[in-house]
């Protein structure tokens, strides 16, 4: 376990690990594996996105929060726990709190093109009329982050000993859902909950996290001696981060980091914050029982078996989105 304390999280070139040069891959490896094991959270560069699929999305959701709300709302369908279309203002909620977020957000989900009988397990992604290139632009920065996720499982899995591809078959069609938010102005930060704020602290539910720089800072890491460091990643940069399923999997041997989206000062509540997560799930059938090698004398089982979407169900419910 190592104990380094990081002003900054690491930043790693994906170049390395996808170069067919060994040691290159194995620095990768080892400095992915190194801050997964103390902060949970790196920057990578030489990803699968670009510039112009990343500022095209953003484009995309901008047009598509400044539509109005009665508008919006003909997005969010009951009886989806929030998994695909628009969820509105404050319907989501960090686990162990129950004042909502500031903020509203819209999911993209797997789109099944083979004949895989889990197409039948996922919802239809629900599209917007007044912006349809949100379709185009998303399912393709969808498939990039898919892509790129897929690269940082085999890198994980070879820290963990595995076979690089243990999580290909796991991941293949899998759960994953791209989350454009949008944390709204505020007109009048009194009339707000006192304790609400953009993004509550929490740790992701799923494997990994892929996110895109966002609009402003207010993204917060919460270091182990319990001080928060802000997360600037570089334009080039994604943040990928390990989330609550891999945690578990892996005995805590890699750590889902609690982070959270401060508010900005209060004179600048009127404006807007836009960030772009992509949660990469595996299918729901994924065991996620701790791993053998990752359970000694030292580290002694510490979470209960569970399948990937048991946790899932258990986790929308505890954060308001499925009843
Ligand atoms: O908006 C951000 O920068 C991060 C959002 C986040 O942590 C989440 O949606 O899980
Ligand atoms: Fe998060």
């Amino acid at each position: 376990m190592s104990d380094i304390l990081y002003d900054e999280v690491p930043s790693l070139d994906l170049a390395d690990f996808d170069s067919g040069d060994a040691e290159r891959r194995k620095k990768f490896v080892r400095e992915l594996g190194e801050a997964y094991n103390n902060i949970g959270f790196v920057a990578i560069k030489n990803h699968y996105l670009t510039d112009e699929l990343s500022k095209s999305l953003y484009t995309a959701i901008q047009k598509f929060f400044s539509l109005p709300d009665e508008v919006k709302q003909k997005y969010e369908i009951e009886g989806l726990a929030g998994q695909r279309g628009y969820i509105g203002k404050g319907k989501e909620h960090a686990k162990g709190r129950t004042t909502g977020d500031l903020k509203e957000f819209f999911h993209i989900g797997q789109e099944v093109t083979d004949n895989d009988p889990i197409k039948a397990e996922y919802p239809d992604n629900v599209w917007v009329e007044e912006v349809p290139e949100l379709k185009t632009v998303g399912l393709e920065v969808y498939r990039r982050l898919e892509k790129t996720g897929v690269q940082m499982l085999r890198a994980i899995a070879l820290y963990l000993g595995l076979d690089e591809n243990y999580f290909d078959n796991k991941v293949k069609n899998g759960n994953s859902i791209l989350r454009p938010i949008h944390y709204f102005p505020i007109e009048n930060p009194d009339a707000v909950p006192a304790d609400a704020v953009r993004a509550a602290e929490h740790g992701d539910i799923n494997l990994i996290t892929l996110l895109m720089g966002a609009s402003a800072d207010g993204l917060q890491v919460l270091r182990k001696d319990g001080k928060w460091i802000p997360i600037t990643a570089l334009p080039e940069q994604l943040v990928v981060n390990v989330g609550d399923m891999l945690e578990r999997h892996t005995n805590n041997k890699l750590k889902s980091t609690i982070h959270r989206v401060v508010n900005p000062p209060k004179e600048q509540m009127r404006t807007s914050r836009y960030s772009i997560p992509f949660f990469m799930h595996p299918r729901s059938e994924m065991d996620l029982s701790c791993l053998e090698n990752c359970i000694d004398e030292a580290h002694p089982k510490q979470f209960d078996d569970i399948s990937a979407g048991d946790f899932l169900d258990q986790r929308l419910a505890e954060i308001g989105l499925k009843k």
